[in-house]
């Protein structure tokens, strides 16, 4: 469960985020909709643990998690470029003590979910922008997150793997994770189970997420 009080963002003269208070439980696709500029990146970055507030708060409900097993996919992927695919997805796994057989085990059955087996090996500089994005997704759920937070995720995917990026949230939410999903696109808004919409910072119908 991500419970998010009267949040506030300021950057200088712009409010981000006004007042914006929403919950919702573990297992559920959330999507988090609004005009570009309306505060979807801020919200999902304060959730994330990578943004203080300027007021309000955001808690889980389970005290035992930590920001560690938040998973945030940004806008533009932010993968190492000069690594491959395969260790994009297995430094961070050993960087958080996780042992080297289960890192590759874990980062190899996410590649292969996500349909990137083929690209492995290959340095992310040398990826279509497509299989960058895929490559993010298989990041984020090879940390087995509680959470998982998607930027715009689906933006440089074909119809195809569109289908399967909504796949794969909806498969996290299955397996108890809270999912996030912020988007432009109607129809994958249509595929969540439920709808937080952004205006200029805050949140339309407060109360119905
Ligand atoms: N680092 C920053 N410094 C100053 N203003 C910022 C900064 N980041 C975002 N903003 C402003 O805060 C507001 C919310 O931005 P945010 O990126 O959260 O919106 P968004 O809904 O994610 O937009 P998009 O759909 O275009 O990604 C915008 O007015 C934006 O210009």
């Amino acid at each position: 469960m991500i419970t998010v009080t009267d949040l506030s963002v300021r950057y200088e003269t712009t409010m981000a985020l006004e007042g914006v208070s929403f919950s919702t439980p573990a297992g559920r696709l959330l999507a988090l909709t609004g005009a570009s500029g309306a505060g979807k990146t801020t919200l999902l970055w304060s959730i994330a643990g990578l943004i203080s507030p300027d007021a309000g708060t955001v808690a889980f409900e389970d005290e035992t998690l930590g920001v560690e097993q938040v998973s945030l996919i940004p806008q533009g992927n932010a993968l190492v470029s000069v690594l491959t695919a395969q260790e994009n997805l297995t430094v961070p796994l050993l960087a958080a003590g996780v042992d080297p057989g289960e890192a590759t085990e874990r980062a190899t059955a996410a590649l292969e979910r996500l349909g990137v087996e083929g690209q492995a090996r290959q340095l992310v500089e040398q990826l279509s922008g497509g299989q960058r994005q895929r490559v993010a997704i298989a990041r984020a759920i090879a940390a087995r997150p509680r959470i998982l937070l998607a930027d715009e995720i689906t933006s440089d995917l074909d119809a195809r793997n569109r289908d399967l990026a909504l796949e794969i949230l909806r498969q996290e939410a299955e397996r108890g994770v809270a999912v996030v999903f912020a988007t432009h696109d109607p129809e994958a808004a249509a595929h969540c189970d439920a709808r937080l919409h952004l205006i200029d910072g805050r949140v339309e119908n407060p109360g119905t997420a």
